[in-house]
């Protein structure tokens, strides 16, 4: 199959891509660059653009016209950023998805894969969540992504469009190559900056949100191994339309998580324990917009992509260690 995987230069975007050429499909990337990396391309099908320059859009269709899906993964995803800037947030995330959708449809490319978040979900009291279970995002950022959620609905009932929308839990670690990764000069997520702090590029990593209704009072995350939340979306591509028929409407949610909720402290003694030293740590509030927590009930992604984690958390914080000791060489910042 032909994929056209949008912020494919992205973290994600380029690990997916790979998986998708290990299933034996092709992926073709389209990418502004606006924050990930052009190495992240090398060797693929690479446009450089906006996901809304609908000219493009047309370009990449008329020469690839067997692309069968879209996995639309360009986004800002900054959640505290997303507070400073909510014009960027809900101009790049809402109203260019939606310039690109319509385009897609009207290129007759109706199958969308869209990345949703856990980070959306109301707090339950045992932090478990299904994909019924109440949507409350609290920051910008996961507000762009439940309107993009909602917008999709509505889309999919009203036209040809249909739309698998994946609810990322926490991706962490990268592909096992170490080809790409993650590649934030300026890491805004827990484990690039545990994993910098473990490796002595940073002095101590700052745990923010030590009174938060949980366990420790640390906020709770469900970490899997950004290879295989890779291969959950080959899965979906290969099954889209056997979903779709499953689930009896035009569009379908799904949780992609591996079931195991990981407090921040949780997840400092897991680093340690694979380093096998400790990490020096310091304590602060809640970064604005942050979420409690939740972690995945993945029964609906066993069902109907036949997915669920392979790799252990220790795996995927080893892979995200050996990332952040090579990243230098590719991006040539720690
Ligand atoms: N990383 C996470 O923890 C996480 C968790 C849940 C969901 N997600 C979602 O997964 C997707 C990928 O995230 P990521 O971590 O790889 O982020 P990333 O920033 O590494 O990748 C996003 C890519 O999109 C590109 N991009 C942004 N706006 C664009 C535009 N208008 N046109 C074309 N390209 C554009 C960027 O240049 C970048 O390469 C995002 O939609 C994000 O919201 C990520
Ligand atoms: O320096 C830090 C950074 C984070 N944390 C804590 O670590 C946990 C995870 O934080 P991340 O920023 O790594 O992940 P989030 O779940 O808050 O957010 C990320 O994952 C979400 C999906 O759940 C969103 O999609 C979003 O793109 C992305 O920023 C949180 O409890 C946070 O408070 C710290 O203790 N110290």
């Amino acid at each position: 199959m032909k994929v056209l995987v949008t912020g494919g230069a992205g973290y994600l975007g380029s690990i997916t891509s790979k998986a998708l050429e290990q299933a034996g499909h092709t992926p073709v990337v389209l990418d502004s660059l606006l924050v990930g990396p052009r190495q992240f391309t090398e060797g693929r099908a690479f446009y450089e653009g906006d996901i809304a320059d609908r000219a493009l859009l047309r370009r990449i269709v008329d020469e690839h016209p067997d692309i069968d899906a879209t996995i639309h993964m360009a986004a800002r995803i900054v959640v505290p950023e997303s507070v400073a800037l909510p014009y960027e947030y809900y101009r790049d995330n809402v109203a260019k998805s939606l310039e690109l959708f319509d385009e897609l449809e009207q290129l007759g490319k109706p199958r969308i894969l869209f990345s949703s978040t856990a980070s959306l979900y109301a707090l339950q009291p045992a932090f478990e969540v299904r994909e019924t279970d109440p949507v409350e995002p609290t920051s910008p950022y996961a507000r762009t992504k439940r309107m993009m959620e909602m917008c999709l609905e509505d889309i999919a009932t009203a036209t040809s469009l249909r739309a698998i929308i994946l609810r990322y839990f926490n991706p962490i670690g990268t592909d096992p190559d170490l080809e790409t990764g993650y590649h934030l000069k300026d890491a805004t997520h827990v484990v690039p900056l545990l994993a910098q702090t473990a490796l002595g590029y940073r002095d101590s990593f700052t745990i923010t949100g030590t009174d938060l209704p949980t366990r420790d009072g640390t906020g709770l995350r469900d970490y899997i191994h950004a290879w295989d939340l890779a291969k959950a979306h080959v899965r979906a591509v290969e099954k889209f339309d056997s979903v779709i028929e499953a689930e009896g409407a035009p569009y379908s949610y799904i949780n992609i998580g591996g079931g195991d909720g990981v407090t921040v402290k949780e997840l400092i003694a897991a680093v340690e324990r694979v380093v096998g030293k400790p990490v020096p740590t310091t304590e602060a509030p809640p970064r604005p917009g942050d979420a409690v927590g939740a972690y995945a009930n993945a029964d609906k992604a066993a069902r109907l992509l036949d997915w669920r984690t392979e790799a252990s958390l220790d795996d995927a914080i080893a892979s995200a260690l050996a990332w952040g000791e090579k990243r230098k060489d590719v991006l040539g910042y720690e």
